[in-house]
């Protein structure tokens, strides 16, 4: 059967074609409005489950730390813009490092639209920053920060399990401390620091993670010995999560009345494990067999009240790497904070603070100002009394009736606008440029949005 022709088919022929590649690709419309965003892009920006109909202005403003977003700098410039480095936190907390290259689409000398790709780095990127496998400056428990009640349990049923032999299972979300937690179980058990080895199978995969668990020397070779810490199952091919399965199995009848095995696995699961093995990503048996000791580790957004402490440890450790002296977080900061749901948990607040720390001069106390920019901009200035500017506000209302596109694109207008100026620090020289507009432009729209009083602390504009 041959092809049937016609615009839409081709269409629908291109789209299927980049869906099935390894790049991510976004294309936006003169107006910034997304045309196109395909599969792998859904996954980068974890954004499977939207209706990225309705996140349209969403997806335009999902600004870079310290960067403004490309596809609008394309459309503005008229020039490409290539390699920019983005490193961001997506939906699910995972973080995600991308090399992006940025492309004006000119039809007929006039360009229509821009188009992202985006080349996924992060496994690079995290084995650049973790080289080896072998971590040598463990975490005991004694270096647990926080005092709320999830993590006094979460240390005591540690502590527990690290008095038995048993396979321990730990479960929580990316970045709130499973590995930590398993470097601690791991010290109390007495086991020396250099044999706590840790395999990541979302950067290890296929044929190579295979020999590292199987293999001569390998987690399940018998000639192993110490804490094997098998991070994020969730990631390893189901067939493996099968031999595995029949493997671990094996070993747990053969140690059952061992008093010191050669090895202790410690494994982990970054997912609901109910739900992951719903979506076919863990394996029921492996599961089963593996939970008789479970910890839950808990999500930054429910020990809130440990954030202060959190911040001041890290602002300590940056102090002594960066050879500064920081000396606490502003309260409007740690309000901030407070409010803010941590997606990427404890590790995304270690990163906002690092790079907090980063843009500071001799100031002794972060505020808001030291904030990177694309977190500054989840909130409004505490200092402006504006209330705070969320996108869904606007975009969904619960019990309102819809409104027309006309009143619907004048409040995006409003909000975009709104945002943009909190970007370029209320200035309307570097938001007009920005927007792609004159000044007077800008300031005829601050008027006619009713705009025209906001303002930075006290800086009238
Ligand atoms: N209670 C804590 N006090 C201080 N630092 C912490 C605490 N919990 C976690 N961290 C730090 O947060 C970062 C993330 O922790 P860790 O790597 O253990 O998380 P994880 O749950 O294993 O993450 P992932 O699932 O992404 O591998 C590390 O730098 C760790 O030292």
């Amino acid at each position: 059967m041959t092809l049937p022709t016609g615009n839409k088919v081709n269409i629908q022929i291109v789209a299927q074609l980049l869906d099935r590649i390894q790049e991510g690709i976004h294309v936006v419309d003169i107006n910034g409005h997304t045309l196109f965003y395909n599969e792998k892009m859904r996954n980068l920006e974890a954004t499977e489950d939207m209706d990225l109909l309705d996140k349209r202005l969403l997806d335009v403003f999902r600004f870079h730390p310290d960067e403004n977003s490309t596809l609008l700098q394309v459309l503005a410039t008229k020039q490409p813009i290539i390699n920019v480095k983005q490193t961001y936190f997506n939906a699910n907390g995972i973080e995600i490092t991308t090399l992006n290259d940025s492309y004006p689409i000119i039809v007929e000398g006039e360009i229509v639209g821009a188009v992202e790709i985006a080349r996924d780095v992060s496994t690079k990127e995290q084995i650049m920053k973790s080289p080896g496998k072998t971590v040598h400056a463990l975490s005991s428990f004694d270096h647990w920060t926080g005092t709320s009640p999830l993590i006094r349990d979460m240390i005591f049923e540690g502590k527990k399990a690290s008095k038995t032999n048993s396979m321990i299972l730990l479960i929580g979300e990316p970045g709130c401390g499973k590995e930590r937690l398993a470097q601690s179980i791991h010290l109390e058990r007495r086991l020396s620091s250099d044999t706590f080895h840790a395999i990541d199978c979302r950067s290890i995969q296929g044929e190579r993670l295979h020999e590292e668990i199987f293999a001569g020397g390998g987690f399940l070779s018998g000639e192993a010995n110490g804490t094997w810490f098998l991070d994020h199952l969730e990631y390893m091919d189901i067939p493996i999560q099968k031999r595995l399965t029949k493997e671990l199995m094996e070993w747990k009848k053969k140690h059952r009345n061992v008093p010191h095995p050669l090895l202790y696995p410690i494994l982990t699961v970054s997912k609901d494990p109910i739900d992951a093995i719903q979506s076919g990503r863990l394996d029921k048996e492996l599961y089963y067999m593996m939970s008789d000791v479970t910890i839950f580790v808990p999500s930054l957004r429910q020990r809130k009240k440990d954030i202060p402490a959190i911040c001041h440890y890290f602002i300590n450790n940056f102090n002594e790497r960066f050879q500064t002296k920081i000396e606490e977080v502003s309260h409007e900061v740690i309000s901030l904070f407070t409010q803010y749901e941590w997606p990427g948990n404890v590790r995304e607040l270690e990163h906002v603070i690092e790079a907090s720390m980063f843009s500071m001069g001799h100031e002794n106390i972060l505020t808001f100002t030291h904030l990177p920019h694309y977190f500054r901009l989840k909130f409004s200035d505490p200092m402006s009394g504006a209330p705070p500017l969320d996108g869904s506000a606007f975009m969904v209302r619960k019990g309102k009736a819809s409104q027309t596109l006309d009143a619907f694109l004048k409040e995006a207008e409003s909000y975009y606008i709104q945002k943009s100026l909190q970007y370029h620090d209320y200035n309307i020289t570097k938001t007009a440029d920005a927007l792609g507009m004159s000044r007077q432009n800008l300031q005829y729209r601050l008027k006619k949005n009713n705009l025209s009083k906001i303002k930075r602390s006290g800086t009238p504009i």
